[in-house]
């Protein structure tokens, strides 16, 4: 089987996150939730969440579904990287996305969610990509939909096409072709720690020359900015007048008539360009833009999120253990 979703993002002009189309349980329920292959946990808001904590939010109501069945005894607790969090109780359930469906997927039922959440009302939860050793659900760790549905697609694969303020695709079980140009490069995955892992070959700013130099990174749609080493950072803001590492957020700022340069980062040969339009992530206050390139901090690895992948096709191949970027 192969299946194909939507990827909204919200809001229309900040492309902060994107969200899909997931039905639930019988009949459909049908949730917009976050596509994060920086995690594995299906969780999504529900009936039994106290009202100051939703704000808009849809909520799945497992009293409504005639195959939710309860998973006894297990519990689930889950942060996310930026002090986000949620936790909660599991059930089994009917799970469709794009017409494939998988009978018992474990989902999880938030009854508590951190503020980032609840502030957010275009999503009520997130369908983890990411590989099943990071799941949080205890006593049994459960496995992700994509695990659960492997078996039966055309080919053990998604692919990713994020666009920039504009509806995307989920593919599950295939690649189109047409989306892309020229040819796919893959690079082999490091999964050993539940993450879509690579290294990249190196960064340019602009028209520079290509710096080779090892990037270790993670492919995480559910991240919104692309986090990089502070001396890669740096060296991109230098080409960017009047740019700032601003005090008081404590990440990189510019003037919004700023003209950025490109970002182009390496697979192999490979040459991914980040237009530089792309880096403007947003406006916070009448001259001041936010930057869509900020340093990774102390973080082991660095996170190509949606400012990167919004400008690529993306092809996570669990099959091979490999990811694929092409331009478009
Ligand atoms: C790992 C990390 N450190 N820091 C500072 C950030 C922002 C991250 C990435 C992160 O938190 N991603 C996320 C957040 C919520 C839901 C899904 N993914």
């Amino acid at each position: 089987s192969t299946g194909i979703v939507a990827a909204t993002p919200f809001p229309a002009e900040y492309d902060r996150e994107y969200v899909a189309p997931v039905s639930l349980g019988t009949p459909a329920q049908e949730l917009n939730l976050i596509f994060d292959t920086g995690s594995s946990d299906l969780w999504v808001f529900s009936t039994s969440m106290p009202a100051a904590q939703v704000a808009g939010q849809k909520l799945y109501n497992p009293s409504g579904s005639s195959t939710s069945a309860v998973l006894w005894g297990h519990t689930w607790s889950i942060q996310y990287g930026d002090g986000s969090r949620s936790s909660g109780t599991v059930v089994n359930e009917l799970v469709t996305i794009g017409g494939i469906s998988y009978a018992s997927q474990a989902l999880e039922i938030a009854n508590g969610v951190s503020a980032q959440f609840s502030q957010d009302p275009a999503s009520s939860g997130l369908l983890g990509l990411g590989f099943s050793i990071l799941n949080t659900v205890i006593p049994t760790s459960q496995k992700t939909w994509f695990d659960n549905v492997l078996p039966t697609l055309a080919a053990p694969v998604f692919t990713v096409d994020l666009k920039r303020a504009a509806p995307g695709t989920y593919t599950f079980g295939a690649i189109d072709a047409s989306s892309y140009a020229g040819k796919i490069e893959y690079t082999p995955i490091d999964n050993s720690n539940g993450f879509w892992r690579l290294q990249a070959s190196g960064y340019q700013v602009g028209t520079s020359p290509f710096q080779p130099t090892t990037i270790d990174a993670i492919a995480d749609t559910g991240t919104t900015l692309l986090m990089l080493p502070a001396a890669i950072v740096k060296a991109y803001y230098a080409q960017v007048p009047g740019s700032q590492l601003h005090a008081s957020y404590g990440a990189y700022t510019f003037p919004c008539s700023a003209k950025l340069p490109s970002f182009t980062f390496g697979i192999g040969r490979y040459r991914g360009v980040i237009p530089g339009a792309f880096v403007s992530y947003g406006r916070i206050d009448a001259t001041t833009c936010y930057g869509g390139i900020q340093d990774q901090g102390n973080l082991p690895f660095s996170i190509f999120g949606d400012i990167l992948m919004k400008a690529q096709v993306v092809v996570f191949d669990a099959g091979r253990t490999r990811i694929g970027f092409a331009a478009k």
